[in-house]
Parts: structure tokens; C-alpha cells; sequence
């Protein structure tokens, strides 16, 4: 059995399906890019894996078990481990101190800087942000971070609470080519370690790290499989027509 398991998942609003019997097997450790044009069920896919959105069908099984009905805290406990477009640290406290915080999980973040009142960063802190580049900048204050830095400072976050599988929307929205192409060599570390399931529409970076691809298109599944069996699917180039194709979308 794959690590997760979506099967035939289902969610309504108000009657319209934005997510419409989707059936998805993503194998542990791996990098799966979601594609699909707007508003064809990729954010919504994972704010349902998530927890953040309940389903009003089918059934999400993460290491064999079912977690359909779990709330948002427990799957975060089981390792699920969510980065939104907006960034959510906390821009008067350093990185160091972030990433603490992140760390403990703490009820009440602030205690966890007075336990750990020292600038030198606990042994998981220092593997991570030597990860994601960040190392020289221990004590650089959120706010003062470029969009790139903080981006990476989010991911980083999900990194020290050991998050077993991570999803996360557009990470390279904003950002300039290099920052782009750090990302991707940070992803690149990254697979195999942690499972990964990125929302993407910048189709370099999607050539640079994903394996597989799997295209949504109203709330299903379309196509799956390596960029190129993507680009040549018939089905694929007919939902984005009108869209310039799929590597313009
Ligand atoms: N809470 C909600 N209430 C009503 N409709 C919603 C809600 N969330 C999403 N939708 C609708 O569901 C559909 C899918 O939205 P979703 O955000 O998942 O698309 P997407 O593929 O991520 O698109 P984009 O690339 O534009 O972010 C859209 O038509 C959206 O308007």
C-alpha cells in the first residue's frame, strides 16, 4: 500500500464539486507536483489532506490508516505538515527563534524562548537550516528576511516538527530565477527524506524536480506520469486549450 492513499475523494460546496471522486496513491519519500489549471482542485485537494476541509466523500489513508475523519491537530501530529501561499512567521522574532518555537510546539511559544534562552541553535535547528541556506543568518530578525528567505524559513519550520509529509502551494510564487533555482537544489535534498506534494504552475521548476505529475482537471484526476507522457496526453493539451497549453499555464 502506498504512504497516502486518496480514494475517491469528495468534497461539495454549496452543491458545486470542487474536488469530484479523486483517486491519488503517492509513494513514501516522493516529490509529486499537482497540476491543473484554476480552480481545478489542487488547493483544495490539500486543505482536504490537511484536514483543514472535511470531505463530503471517500477516504484518506495515510500509512495504511484512515484519516478521513481525523481533525487538522491530529494529522499535524501524525506528520502532516502544511506551508500556505502567505507566510505565517513570526516577523519580530529571529530565525533561530522561529524555528525553536516551531520545534516545541509549544502552547505558549514565548516559554519556549526562555527555555531556550542561548544563540546557539539546538543539533535539529542547525541540520535544518543548513538545509535550506539559511545558517548564516541564525539571528536575522523574520522582518528583515527577503520573500525568498522567508519562504525557505517556512519550509524549514515543517522541517524541525519532523513533518513526515509536506504540502505546500505554489512555494516559488514571487520569486526571482535564483531564488527558483535554490528552492529546487533545497527540494532536491529533500525527496526521499520527506514525502512531498507541491502545487506548482511555474513549469521550469516542475521539470527540475518532479518524477511524477499528476494533472487535475475539475476536481479529478486527468493524467499522471513523467513531463513528458504529461505534455503529449491528448486529454491534458484539450484542458488547457485556450490556456496556451500546459507549459504555459
Ligand atoms: N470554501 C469554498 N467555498 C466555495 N467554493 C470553493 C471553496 N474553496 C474552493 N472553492 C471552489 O472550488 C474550486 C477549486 O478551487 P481550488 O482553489 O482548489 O482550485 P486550484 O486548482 O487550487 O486553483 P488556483 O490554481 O487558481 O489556485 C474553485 O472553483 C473554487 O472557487
Amino acid at each position: 500500500m502506498a504512504y497516502l492513499e486518496l480514494q475517491g475523494l469528495e468534497v461539495s460546496f454549496d452543491g458545486f464539486k470542487a474536488v469530484n471522486g479523486l483517486d491519488l496513491s503517492i509513494e513514501r519519500g516522493e516529490l509529486r507536483c499537482l497540476l491543473g489549471a484554476n480552480g481545478a482542485g489542487k488547493s483544495t485537494t490539500l486543505d482536504l489532506i490537511c484536514g483543514r476541509t472535511q470531505p463530503t466523500g471517500g477516504r484518506i489513508l495515510l500509512d495504511g490508516r484512515d484519516i478521513t475523519q481525523d481533525p487538522e491537530y491530529r494529522r499535524s501530529r501524525l506528520g502532516v505538515g502544511r506551508k500556505f501561499q502567505v507566510p505565517s512567521v513570526f516577523k519580530e522574532l529571529s530565525i533561530r527563534e522561529n524555528l525553536e518555537i516551531a520545534r516545541s510546539r509549544h502552547p505558549e511559544p514565548w516559554r519556549t524562548l526562555c527555555v531556550f534562552p542561548s544563540r546557539r541553535p539546538s543539533p535539529r535547528v542547525a541540520e535544518v537550516v543548513e538545509i535550506v541556506g539559511l545558517e548564516d543568518a541564525l539571528d536575522t530578525q523574520a522582518a528583515h528576511l527577503s520573500h525568498g528567505q522567508t519562504q525557505w524559513l517556512e519550509i524549514a519550520m515543517l522541517l524541525v516538527q519532523d513533518s513526515a509529509l509536506i504540502l505546500m502551494d505554489e512555494p516559488t510564487a514571487g520569486m526571482t530565477v535564483q531564488e527558483t533555482g535554490k528552492t529546487s537544489a533545497i527540494f532536491q535534498r529533500l525527496r526521499g527524506r520527506h514525502t512531498l506534494i507541491v502545487v506548482e504552475h511555474d513549469m521550469g521548476f516542475v521539470r527540475e524536480v518532479a518524477e511524477t505529475i499528476t494533472v487535475l482537471h475539475q476536481g479529478r484526476r486527468l493524467s499522471e506520469g513523467p513531463i513528458q507522457a504529461i505534455e503529449n496526453d491528448p486529454k491534458v493539451r484539450e484542458a488547457y486549450l485556450g490556456s496556451g497549453g500546459i507549459s504555459h499555464a
